[in-house]
């Protein structure tokens, strides 16, 4: 469908809208009485999430690139049915659906002015090329007082499938120096940068260089402090027993055609997932939803007393 057709079909008043952020890249426009959004068919990739009176909360970097076939630096793709690298080298990181236009299935206005909407996506002769695995996905996002997306994976093969999955989620923060993740003291992680060794996190995390973690068996609610901001991210996981901690830093960074220069110092991910040893088994037919609700508190200022 173009985005007069889904206009036709899903458009809400003033509330929702569909453009094209580049052509034919359908992108639905959200502004309701708590924040504006955006979220691309692509990849059902959310691209921005603001409440009325906040800065952004999610990243997007300058020189990202909106076409078929690449995920948008930014925003909040999804990995899945794979996180990070495939054994096979010719295999794409992150898997594939972060890669492929996702389809809309309904977008709604709630009772309470939130606005909820749904895409999925199916097999189909693309995807089994490069997986061969029947299977149905289904992105579930809800815009009001917080952001919150459920990712339900269903298994439609006749034999189990083991799955690992992110929602690569990339904020905005207003200078990384001041900026700490906390939630996770005392969990196990694999440090990509140290050959996938396993270590034990002491204290928050505060950044100074690159830092690459995939942290395990964690389901508590974490959140990013920025001092910077003068506010806090909130995350509350669903079903989620991972958490990808990362920053590229500068030479990564660098690396990177679609990363603005500096924009490290912007940002971080603090992705919610099932990687590793959290990797989710799915016995035919069943499945299993992953989610994480999003929301930002001011932090009150300290007083000069
Ligand atoms: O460049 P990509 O494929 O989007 O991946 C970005 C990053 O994604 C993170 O989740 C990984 O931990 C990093 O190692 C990786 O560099």
């Amino acid at each position: 469908m173009n985005t007069s057709e889904l206009n036709q079909r899903f458009a809400i008043d003033a509330t929702v809208r569909i453009v094209d952020a580049s052509p034919n890249y359908p992108l639905i426009e959200i502004n309701n009485s708590h924040a504006t959004a955006s979220i691309a068919l692509h990849g059902a990739q959310v691209l921005s999430y603001q409440p009325h009176g906040q800065e952004p909360v999610l990243w997007v970097s300058k020189d990202a690139v909106y076409a078929e076939g690449k995920s948008v630096r930014g925003g909040v793709p999804i990995c899945w049915p794979w996180f990070g690298a495939h054994p096979d080298a010719d295999k794409a990181p992150h898997g594939f659906v972060r890669n492929c236009f996702w389809r809309l299935r309904s977008i709604q206005q709630r009772a309470d002015d939130s606005t909820e909407l749904v895409l999925f996506l199916e097999d189909d002769q693309h995807s089994r090329g490069l997986w061969p695995v029947p299977f149905a996905l289904e992105l579930r996002v809800s815009v009001g007082q917080s952001l919150s997306l459920s990712l339900t994976m269903t298994n439609r093969a006749t034999i189990p499938q083991t799955l690992t999955a992110a929602l690569h989620s990339y904020f905005y923060v207003g200078d990384i120096d001041a900026a700490v993740v906390g939630g996770l003291e005392q969990v196990e992680y694999l440090d990509a940068l140290q050959e996938f060794r396993r270590f034990t996190q002491v204290g928050e995390i505060r950044f100074d260089a690159e830092l690459d973690r995939i942290y395990e068996q964690c389901d508590a609610d974490e959140w990013i402090e920025d001092e910077a901001l003068g506010r806090k991210i909130c995350l509350h996981k669903k079903n989620s027993q991972s958490t990808v901690v990362w920053n590229p830093w500068v030479d990564k960074s660098a690396r990177m055609d679609d990363f603005e220069v500096g924009g490290y110092r912007r940002m971080v991910c603090v992705e919610t997932g099932n990687v590793a040893r959290d990797a989710v088994n799915l016995a035919p037919g069943m499945s299993h939803t992953l989610g994480v609700d999003i929301s930002v508190e001011n932090l009150v200022p300290a007083s000069n007393d």
